[in-house]
């Protein structure tokens, strides 16, 4: 756990970053610090590994006040993900990779051969391990980022802003990406963003933090979105707080019927559905069982049927539900 305790951070020209923060950040979970720019979200997250000192108040982690390590110690047992990446430009992705290992006094080869295992893990084709940061595209930079903070096996991750520079595609692949990783290897992260969508998506907790660096709120995404506890978070987690909060209704059952003859499949996989002429219109969104009813409503708002196809994990069609099913999943 790392803890916050009354943490204030005065820049030395007055500005008051961070006004003092308490929160206890749990282990091998995700948290997440949004709120808008200038909140003190960089700050209050470079102070966890002193590239920013505080003014006041204690940081521990399991329990240990910070100040009691040597700084360069502490840092080699925390990772540190930045946007684009900060890799560096004349190292091969592998050697950025093995940068740590090395410094930590592994030999050569097992350095090389942990980077990469960590970049085949964070889902990079080996095939550009010998590239330069400067020919890969931004996504995968950012993967070799990942990969990079993960090489010394850190308890903690810091993560600033990491996905913010690279288009929505690419960004909603990495979240996918860091959440799987993370179900492996259950590191304490702590994440900055100032997209609460992203912080929903991502945070087993949100800090939702105000300018001045006050503490809002701190909570699991879906109280957040079902219980903001003053005018300031209900405004920042927006208006259709409720239409995102079905993204943690799971439930068990959802009423699907069976497979219409309209829908047209291929080996058992949608592939579009029959008009009465018997042309192909595309398909909408598609949802699994056990998906959210966000994911299920999702589907059939864009089905050019209203009827959205449930699929098993091979893609395959299992069931399609309409909107009063919906609606009546959502009433039980
Ligand atoms: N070195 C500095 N000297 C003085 N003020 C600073 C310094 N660094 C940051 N600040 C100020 O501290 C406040 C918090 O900055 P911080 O970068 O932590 O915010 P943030 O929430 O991460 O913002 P953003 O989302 O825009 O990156 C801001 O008012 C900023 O201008």
């Amino acid at each position: 756990m790392i803890e916050f305790e009354d943490v204030t951070k005065q820049y030395p020209d007055g500005t008051v970053a961070v006004d003092k923060l308490s929160l206890r950040i749990p282990s091998n979970q995700i948290t997440v610090f949004v709120g808008p720019s200038g909140c003190g979200k960089t700050t209050s997250l470079r102070m966890i590994n002193r590239t920013i000192e505080r003014t006041g108040g204690t940081i521990s982690i399991d329990g240990e006040d910070i100040n009691g390590k040597d700084p360069v110690t502490l840092r080699r047992g925390i990772g540190y993900v930045i946007q684009n990446a900060g890799l560096f430009p004349h190292k091969t992705v592998v050697d950025n990779v093995a940068t740590v290992p090395k410094l930590l006094g592994w030999d050569k080869r097992k350095a090389h051969s942990t980077a990469m295992e960590l970049l085949e893990r964070v889902g990079l084709d080996i095939k550009l391990a010998e590239r330069y940061p400067a020919q890969l595209s931004g996504g995968q930079q950012q993967r070799v980022g990942v990969a990079r903070a993960l090489a010394a096996d850190p308890a903690v991750m810091l993560m600033d802003e990491p996905f913010s520079a690279v288009d929505p595609i690419v960004r909603h692949q990495l979240q996918e990406e860091l959440l799987r990783l993370q179900r492996d290897i259950g590191k304490t992260i702590v994440f900055v963003t100032h997209d609460i969508d992203e912080a929903i998506k991502l945070g087993d907790n949100v800090a939702v933090l105000q300018v001045g660096g006050k503490l809002a709120q701190f909570a699991p995404p879906a109280e957040l979105l079902g219980e903001p506890a003053d005018d300031f978070v209900r405004g920042f987690v927006g208006q259709d707080r409720g239409y995102r909060a079905l993204t943690f209704v799971h439930p068990e059952e959802l009423p699907v019927q069976p497979v219409p003859d309209e829908l047209a499949l291929k080996d058992g996989v949608p592939v579009g559905w029959k008009n009465g002429s018997g042309e192909l219109l595309p398909l909408g969104a598609v949802f699994k069982r056990g998906d959210s009813l966000r994911a299920a409503l999702d589907a059939v708002l864009t089905s050019p049927t209203g009827c959205g196809i449930c699929v098993d994990d091979e893609g395959k069609a299992v069931g399609v539900i309409d909107q009063a099913g919906v609606a009546e999943a959502l009433r039980s």
